[in-house]
């Protein structure tokens, strides 16, 4: 099934006012035809799009991408006419036809609207009314209207696409919708849910609301999309013979050394393996290899200033990270705080984001008979 998109823009909005049409006028970082545009062509179901405009309009509208431009009519109908008349050779099984100036329909509404399309011939989105109704003269209420059954319609109107040219061929124009084209000629027309935030700008006070109602959507779709890695590292040490440890950057006094060809700061290795291991770029082996005579004895800060900056280079910043220490000797805890400032110091992240904290895995395995010490850790990273 193909669903093309007319969104009719041709209008002059004079209800609206300002310099320019409405449709062109700049909202929240956009024109609103862009965003009206950019709604349908992020919806999956959206095959192609007819943006209908007037033809003094093409400096603004000759910008916008994905959109095949139709000039419209004097009215909406006559508009829609000449979108519908221009999807004749690609000929959609279904057409969904839509005010430039709603540009906050959601996918739901444009999901639903087409969802009712496979059990009836028209579908559109509308709000039953909930306030009470007056007829009014001269600043006076003369009447009321029973409220019952009534609707507050929206668009997309969505039609079977041979159904409605063929209505809208027949229509002798003065419709206020397609809707009413439709019914013209027979077609029966299911109601789907509206949303109230499907506004059509048609005042001066309508922009406001739509710009904020924009903002909040564009905050919640940059959020929903934020880029979360996490990162796992583990490293192992023996112990020989020597007189200190050097643990996440802290030199502690210990009857023992750790063997390694760096310092053998096995904390700091595993921090730096969760980082590369969150940015999926191998780990410290392969970006310091221990072949390499240079890295002989090296201080270990080196690794995880490399691993720091590089998480920087692709756009990351480190949210925190948590290092696990597993030995029985030395005690671990009257160290923490330092080695988390010394930490801190190298990645140049809050100490309050730096976690270092030890086990003993009870005197089991090669940690328990005090042959090594292992460590563990994680490091989250976001996107910038
Ligand atoms: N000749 C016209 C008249 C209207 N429209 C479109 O129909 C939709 C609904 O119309 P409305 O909100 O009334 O827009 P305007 O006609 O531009 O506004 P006004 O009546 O205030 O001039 C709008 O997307 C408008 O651009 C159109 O394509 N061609
Ligand atoms: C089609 C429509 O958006 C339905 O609410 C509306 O009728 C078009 O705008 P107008 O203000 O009636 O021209």
């Amino acid at each position: 099934m193909t669903t093309a998109a007319i969104i009719v823009a041709a209008g002059r909005g004079t209800r609206a006012g300002g310099e320019v049409p409405k449709q062109w006028r700049q909202i929240a970082g956009n024109s609103v035809a862009a965003h009206t545009v950019r709604a349908f062509r992020a919806h999956p179901e959206i095959s192609q799009i007819i943006l209908v405009i007037h033809p003094d309009d093409h400096e603004f509208a000759d910008p916008i991408e994905g959109v095949t431009l139709v000039h419209g009519g004097a009215t909406r109908d006559a508009s829609v006419h000449a979108g519908l008349q221009a999807l004749r050779a690609d000929d959609p099984d279904h057409v969904l036809i839509h005010d430039v100036a709603r540009p906050l329909v959601s996918d739901q509404v444009i999901h639903d609207v087409i969802a009712a399309l496979d059990h009836t011939p028209g579908a559109a989105p509308a709000l039953q009314v909930t306030d009470a109704l007056w007829c009014g003269a001269d600043g006076q209420v003369v009447g009321t209207q029973d409220r019952a059954g009534l609707y507050r319609a929206q668009t997309p109107q969505g039609f079977r696409f041979g159904e409605i040219l063929s209505a809208h061929n027949a229509h002798d124009g003065g419709a206020a919708d397609d809707v009413e084209v439709a019914r013209a000629t027979g077609l029966d027309v299911s109601i789907v849910d509206g949303d109230e935030q499907n506004l059509k700008i048609t005042t001066p006070g309508d922009f406001a609301r739509a710009e904020r109602l924009l903002l909040q959507r564009q905050q919640k779709n940059k959020e929903s999309r934020m880029d979360i890695r996490v990162g796992s590292g583990y490293d192992v040490h023996a112990f020989e013979d020597g007189d200190h440890v050097i643990l996440c950057g802290v030199k502690i006094p210990h009857d023992r050394k750790l063997r390694g060809h760096s310092d053998a700061d096995v904390g700091m290795h595993a921090l730096t393996d969760a980082i590369y291991g969150a940015l999926a770029d191998g780990d410290i082996g392969q970006h310091f290899p221990p072949s390499d005579p240079q890295w002989k004895g090296a201080a270990s800060d080196i690794f995880l200033r490399h691993a720091v900056a590089l998480a920087g280079e692709r756009g990351y910043r480190i949210s925190n990270v948590d290092v696990t220490l597993i030995c029985e000797q030395p005690k671990i805890g009257p160290n923490a705080l330092a080695m988390r400032a010394a930490l801190s110091d190298i990645m140049g992240l809050a100490v309050d984001r730096i976690s270092v904290k030890a086990t003993t895995s009870e005197r089991l395995g090669f940690t328990g008979r005090s042959e090594g010490i292992a460590s563990m850790a994680t490091a989250t990273l976001i996107g910038a």
